[in-house]
């Protein structure tokens, strides 16, 4: 069963279509969106082996000439060493302005590929196929792209739309089940932010199998979702910033965390911790912490971590992209399905962390 989900921002609307198996046809899916052109399949060292050499024979067959260029899999490649690697060997195989760059991987292919699409020759054409279940619910749509700096995440990088994005959820059979889990970290937090049947949907998830089995229906709802708010704020002036949700303290514990963490993990750490400091303030109703800390929790995600409240996740706050003049954009959540803007003092983030730091272990 083929689902197709509209993204509309100003800059480029384009279609995302989630099929079953639809990766062993890449070549008939792409063949409805581009003329043909040298491609060029961006993948990891680890989807490469499993994905990649199968897709190039498939779309050099149906007349599209493709190379394959690995990169080294983790977040490490988010980097201007690796971008700079990226871009040189696309001019090495002279592709141009009216080729094309398949992002074939998880979250960090997709970041990288993305970003290098958007600067070789000032654009070039992009799709997203998507493989880990984070970038299918989550970094696959939207058009957000980046590297990495030592100083924070994502701190550089464009928007920039893929002319097409194909989630075959049958590819999550060979992610590793801590992989897996991470996905549903930026599930939950779209599930908290729309409420009502996402919400109630998730209340089955206990397991790592039952995840795998309502992939389509879970991948459909966070995209859709995503979907809507891309379409109304493409560049994150306004609303867009509610996919920030957990962020502000995810990405400074994963920054801090150096590499232990992976960016859904640390989102779960940044939801359930920014859900406590909301209801002590009690702008958020109490027990949604606990709520929210058993859905996390059944799939085996983490709520704390020790590099929670070190210098280096102080350091990583005051880099957010949500600072100014000292205030932080938070957003927390009226209640489940309603969420909500509020700006804390950088300096009350910094106090509550070093007085509050509930549990800090699992
Ligand atoms: N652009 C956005 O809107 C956006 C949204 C969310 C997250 N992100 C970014 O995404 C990144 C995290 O993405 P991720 O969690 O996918 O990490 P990742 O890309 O590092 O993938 C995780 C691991 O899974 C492996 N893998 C991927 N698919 C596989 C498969 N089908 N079978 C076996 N192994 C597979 C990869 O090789 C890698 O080792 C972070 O850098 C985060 O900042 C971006
Ligand atoms: O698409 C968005 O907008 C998001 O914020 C999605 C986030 O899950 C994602 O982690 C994103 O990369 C964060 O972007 P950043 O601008 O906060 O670095
Ligand atoms: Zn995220």
């Amino acid at each position: 069963m083929t689902q197709t989900i509209k993204v509309e921002p100003r800059s480029h609307p384009y279609t995302v279509k989630i099929i079953f198996q639809g990766l062993r046809h890449l070549e008939t899916h792409i063949s409805r969106v581009w003329s043909k052109r040298q491609i060029v399949i961006i993948t990891d060292e680890h989807v490469g082996p499993l994905y990649a050499q199968q897709a190039c024979a498939h779309l050099s067959a149906a007349g599209y000439p493709t190379k394959v260029l690995t990169i080294p899999a983790g977040e490490q490649s988010k980097s201007w060493s690796q971008l700079e690697k990226v871009v040189n060997q696309l001019a090495a195989w002279h592709l141009s302005r009216t080729d094309g760059i398949i992002a074939l991987g998880g979250g960090v292919v997709g970041d990288l590929a993305g970003f290098a699409a958007s600067i070789y020759l000032r654009g070039i054409a992009v799709i997203q196929v998507p493989t880990s279940l984070l970038a299918q619910v989550d970094s696959s749509v939207g058009g957000k792209t980046a590297i990495d700096l030592p100083t924070g995440k994502n701190l550089v990088g464009t928007f920039y739309q893929p002319d097409f994005v194909l989630i075959d959820p049958a590819v999550l059979q060979t992610l590793p089940q801590r992989l897996l889990a991470e996905g549903y970290g930026e599930i939950l937090k779209c599930a908290i932010m729309a409420g009502s049947d996402f919400w109630n949907l998730t209340a089955h998830i206990q397991s790592c199998t039952a995840l795998l089995q309502a992939a389509p229906q879970l991948i459909s709802a966070s995209v859709s979702f995503k979907a809507a708010v891309v379409t109304a704020d493409e560049t994150e002036t306004q609303q867009r910033q509610l996919l920030n949700l957990g962020h502000t303290v995810g990405h400074a514990v994963e920054i801090a965390a150096a590499g232990r963490l992976f960016h859904g993990e640390a989102v779960a750490i940044g939801l359930y911790q920014l859900t406590r400091l909301f209801e002590k303030k009690q702008l958020t109703p109490n027990g949604t912490s606990t709520l929210l800390a058993q859905r996390l929790q059944a799939l085996g995600l983490p709520l704390a971590d020790p590099a929670l409240g070190t210098p280096a996740f102080y350091q990583a706050l005051q880099h957010d992209k949500k600072l100014k003049q000292q205030q932080l954009t938070l957003i927390y959540l009226k209640k489940i399905g309603h969420p909500a803007f509020y700006e804390l003092p950088l300096a009350e983030a910094m106090t509550w962390f070093k007085h509050e730091l509930p549990q800090r272990s699992h």
